[in-house]
């Protein structure tokens, strides 16, 4: 038994936390689980549909999940559902409402992947999967987004900085050695090539480089240094090749983040919308024993939710 301070880090609003239970180590493999209770204090829903001042934008009935609806993410998505007993039934593929049989009055609706973000945050969609890095991008830490699964162990590339391998850059191995480049002023700033417009700034300003300068474009970003367009990109890498194949290198601590599919909620559904924990917490039950059943032990951290009328109840199992 040990005491344990929690920082609960979901992409939320600062929430009181305080740590009910107890942890446990195994100290006979390499790894440590540990688990624990906490509340998370929610203001108190008052008797119309208000939290913090905000409406839920309909008094629609059903509970909405968002789903990719095509790319990378898709098929995973659905094939890790199926595997959950949560097969999902559309009518035919280009129909973009669907349902699972076993989660009554759920809707499921097949969108982009930065659509379901926007969509959980205007209220129209009250879970969804994505990618971390699309809830990263176009949530941009809006405290109504709560990840209720982070690690969903299909999805997996980080978001980074690479530069050419060539040129003035050929000695250039971090972002310490980037920063410091004399090249870089206000009249002739680093160029970078990014679909990531909020995450790349935001990057950049923390890690104190001044000089920097964006630009965009919706694919093939790797072709912008040899274009003259950009001295780096900041873009999506999984297996590296579309780097390497255009001469291109990542550089020590120029990753701006590690992702993978999550299960992301809106805390105002959670809150307010009749059904929506309940839900979640079917998800999730099943998503766990999925996990645990194929021995994906690299779960990070699984939340529990339970809901009284003013709090949400979270059970934490980290096993690292
Ligand atoms: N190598 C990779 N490149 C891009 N995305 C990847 C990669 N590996 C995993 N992903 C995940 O897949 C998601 C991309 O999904 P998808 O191909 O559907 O693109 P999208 O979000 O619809 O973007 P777009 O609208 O630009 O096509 C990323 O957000 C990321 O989470
Ligand atoms: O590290 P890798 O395994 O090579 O994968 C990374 C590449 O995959 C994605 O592009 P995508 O194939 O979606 O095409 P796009 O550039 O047109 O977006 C991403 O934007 C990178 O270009």
């Amino acid at each position: 038994m040990m005491n344990l301070t929690l920082q609960l880090s979901l992409q939320c609003a600062p929430l009181h936390v305080s740590v009910k239970s107890s942890t446990s180590t195994s100290t006979s493999t390499a790894t440590r689980s540990w688990s624990c209770y906490a509340s998370l204090s929610i203001p108190q829903p008052s008797n119309v549909n208000v939290l913090n001042g905000t409406p839920l934008s309909s008094d629609r009935k059903e509970i909405r999940l968002g789903l990719p609806s095509k790319g990378r993410m898709s098929n995973d998505t659905l094939e890790l559902l199926k595997n959950c007993q949560l097969s999902v039934k559309q009518s035919n593929p280009r129909q973009y409402v669907a349902e699972i049989p076993q989660l009554s009055n759920l809707e499921v609706w097949f969108q982009r992947p930065k659509d379901i973000v926007r969509k959980l945050l205007s209220g129209d969609l009250d879970l969804g999967i994505v990618g971390l890095d699309t809830l990263s991008e176009y949530g941009q830490g809006n405290g109504d987004l709560i990840i209720v699964h982070e690690a969903l162990e299909y999805g997996d590339c980080r978001l980074s900085l690479a530069i050419p391998q060539y040129g003035i850059f050929e000695n250039i191995n971090s972002l310490e050695e980037l920063a410091k480049m004399p090249q870089w002023t206000e009249n002739k700033p680093l160029r970078v090539a990014t679909g990531f417009t909020y995450l790349g700034p935001k990057f950049m300003r923390e890690n104190g480089l001044k000089h920097v300068t964006f630009s965009t474009a919706d694919g093939a970003l790797e072709a912008a240094p040899a274009m003259g367009i950009a001295d780096a990109i900041l873009d999506l890498v999984s297996s590296g090749t579309t780097l390497r194949e255009n001469n291109l290198k990542e550089i020590e601590g120029g990753t701006v983040l590690e992702s993978q599919a999550v299960l992301v909620a809106s805390r105002k559904s959670m809150v307010q919308r009749k059904g929506v924990l309940e839900t979640t917490h079917e998800i999730l039950e099943r998503l766990e024993a999925h996990l645990r059943a194929i021995g994906q032990f690299t779960v990070h951290r699984i939340i529990i939710l339970h809901a009284s009328e003013s709090s949400v109840w979270c059970r934490f199992h980290c096993i690292c």
